[in-house]
């Protein structure tokens, strides 16, 4: 098992108040080396809080995660940039790339901080360029690309490290229809070369791409499903199904799955 979520419990305590918020009650899943998954859940369901800790920007109030048997949760303060840089991969939302470097400083960017040679990141690089189509962007700054070419250059940034693990949060939302087709088809191709993935979002259309998708709700992983052999408009739609019976969606997204 690549890796273990164990009794995870994360309560939020305001500096000003005695007033506490539970955000993840005892949330308990494994992941294995290749899966690709989806975390659904409504808004404040406690998806960011999950994906934080996952991230080790958030410690829980109590639980453990393993990633190849070493406890994330417990990695001393002064280690955990290097652990993040070696371990994982981010794809964000608003993409996250520095405006002043240009598109492969920005990607490469993870192994300078590694201190890693140069020909280790031209030969990363070489590979990766034309399996994500940025061969002509590298010279480029960020402000000169499109909504859908940040978001590529941004999961070169993800991958360059060579992951045991990319966590994405909503990485489509700031995308039109086509780019996120176009980026969750690049996902399922990283997922099929053997890239282990986990998404957020609260997208049934995203959440069709992965193989199996966990549903989150008032902190607590209550139904998941298995892609299996169907196809991501079937998945989709089964997807939506489950959102209405578990979680109670609204009478508008019910409206659209009927259309
Ligand atoms: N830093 C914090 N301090 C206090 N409460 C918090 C904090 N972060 C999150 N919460 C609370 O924890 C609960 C879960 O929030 P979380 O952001 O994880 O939900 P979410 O599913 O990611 O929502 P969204 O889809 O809107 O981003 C919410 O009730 C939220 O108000």
């Amino acid at each position: 098992m690549l890796l273990e979520v164990k009794h995870l419990k994360k309560v939020f305590k305001t500096r000003f108040s005695k007033e506490e918020t539970t955000a993840l009650v005892d949330i308990d899943f494994g992941v294995e080396e290749g899966e690709y998954i989806a975390i659904m859940g409504e808004s404040g369901s406690g998806k960011t809080t999950l994906l934080n800790i996952l991230s080790t920007l958030e410690k829980p109030t109590s639980g453990q995660v393993l990633l190849n048997k070493e406890d994330i949760t417990a990695i001393k303060d002064k280690e955990i940039s290097a652990f993040r840089r070696d371990h994982l991969g981010f794809v964000f939302q608003d993409f996250n790339l520095l405006d002043t470097l240009n598109v492969r400083d920005n990607i490469y960017l993870p192994l300078v901080l590694s201190k890693s040679s140069v020909e280790l990141m031209k030969s990363r690089l070489k590979v990766l360029a034309p399996k994500l189509n940025i061969e002509n962007l590298l010279e480029k700054q960020p402000f000169e690309l499109s909504g859908g070419q940040k978001q590529r250059v941004a999961v070169a940034r993800a991958l360059i490290s060579q992951p045991d693990l990319v966590l994405a949060d909503e990485p489509t939302a700031a995308l039109d229809f086509k780019n996120s087709e176009d980026l969750l088809n690049l996902f399922e191709e990283i997922n099929d070369s053997g890239q282990t993935i986990i998404m957020v979002t609260h997208s049934s259309l995203a959440a069709s791409h992965a193989k199996r998708v966990l549903f989150i709700k008032d902190g607590v992983l209550y139904h998941q499903l298995y892609r299996g052999e169907k196809t991501s408009t079937e998945f989709a739609k089964e997807i939506t199904l489950s959102m209405i019976a578990f979680l109670g969606t609204s009478e508008e997204e019910e409206g659209s799955l009927n259309a």
